[in-house]
């Protein structure tokens, strides 16, 4: 019998959580905060969260949040402790929901429904190079080849490289090469023999959830599969984590109409601060009505696997949560998580870079 490792938390020193906290988050809250035209009050509750995070222990949102039961339920024993001995997931998943809080999203007023991030995620909208990059979408073969399915499936692994959370960080190379350590595409094309539903658990919006876009759309054009549903968060979160609104403007940037055989959902659980062993019995139910569930980017392999600290040769069917449905995960590795690997690759990983976990350059399509 495995034995389960602990949870990663933020505090401990040397390790990416820590990072994340004290080198992203600043930068983070700066730019929030240069980005929109926001009362002192707000840029106060902004500053006042980053020390907080810190430095600090973990407050509870105020009395009129409208999600209070939620985080209530969520808070495994969290609330009134120092923040660097949280787990990682849960604390990285409660600063977000902080954010909001800062900066009045859910409260009456000017600034209520208006996402911080939009500014940073409408500039990569915008960006001309997106048509270069989607250029090759022109040339997918309208048959269900391997080649085919193998075009889309790496198009939406690397759409997710480089998220706007990743960018406050790790710079990016775009000489640096892609590579697929683990190629589980075949299990795809196996699971859709018979066309049928498909569920996509989305990530970001811009480059990636545009890459998600074209993915759903070929499957169906080649009769893979006759729907599909995309999940997406709730509310503003990660960064650039996508809305119902990112999937719209994806399309609109695609050029592409409204594709009544795509359905766009979303579930309170996709914001919650806790992982797929944790998942509500009607979200689980409403995945399993699909042939396969892609899952994708790196918080959702997190949640997947649990954020722990895993040995990475434990096989993915192991640690991945049993969704009772095949699941498929597409994930560029920017977080210490991994799992799934044979000893040979970490190995080689190791000695060749040692940021690799972190980089965003290696991919995974990984399944059970
Ligand atoms: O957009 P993605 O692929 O989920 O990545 C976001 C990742 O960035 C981080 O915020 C920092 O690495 C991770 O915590 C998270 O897993």
């Amino acid at each position: 019998m495995r034995t389960t490792p602990p949870e990663l938390l933020v505090g401990t020193p040397g390790r990416y959580a820590r990072e994340v906290f004290h080198n992203r988050h600043p930068t983070l809250i700066e730019r929030v905060g240069a980005a929109h035209p926001y009362a002192a009050a707000q840029r106060a509750a902004l500053g006042a969260l980053l020390d907080e995070s810190l430095t600090g222990v973990i407050g509870r949102l105020p009395d009129d949040a409208p999600d209070l039961a939620d985080w209530d339920a969520w808070d495994r024993g969290h609330f009134g402790r120092p923040w660097a001995d949280a787990p990682f997931l849960w604390a990285e998943s409660y600063f977000y929901r902080r954010i909001l809080d800062a900066v009045d999203y859910f409260r009456p007023g000017p600034w209520q429904g208006v996402d911080p991030f939009r500014p940073m995620k409408d500039a990569e909208l915008v960006d001309p190079d997106l048509d270069r990059d989607f250029a090759w979408v022109a040339d997918l073969p309208a048959e269900p080849t391997d080649a085919g399915l193998a075009t889309v499936v790496q198009a939406a692994v690397f759409g997710n490289r480089v998220d706007l959370s990743f960018r406050m960080q790790e710079p990016l190379d775009p000489t640096a090469p892609d590579e697929l350590l683990v190629d589980r595409t075949a299990f795809l094309a196996d699971a859709l023999a018979e066309p049928g539903p498909v569920c996509i658990v989305a990530d970001n919006g811009g480059r990636e959830i545009m890459a998600d876009l074209v993915l759903a759309g070929w499957l169906l054009d080649t009769g893979l599969a006759d729907r599909v549903t995309l999940h997406v968060k709730p509310a503003p979160y990660y960064v650039s984590d996508a809305v119902a609104s990112d999937v719209d403007a994806a399309r609109a940037r695609l050029g592409r109409a409204a594709d009544p055989r795509i359905a766009v959902r979303t579930h309170a659980f996709w914001c919650a601060p806790l992982d797929f062993h944790d998942l509500p019995a009607d979200l689980g139910a409403d995945l399993r009505g699909h042939r396969v569930v892609v899952v994708k980017g790196d918080l959702n392999y997190r949640r997947l696997v649990g954020d722990r600290d895993w040995d990475p040769a434990t096989p993915f069917a192991d640690a991945a949560a049993d969704l009772g449905v095949p699941v498929v995960a597409l994930r560029t590795c920017k977080s210490e998580v991994v799992v799934g690997l044979d000893r040979a690759t970490v190995e080689r990983m190791d000695a060749a870079e040692p940021r690799w976990r972190v980089s965003g350059r290696h991919g995974l399509v990984q399944a059970r």
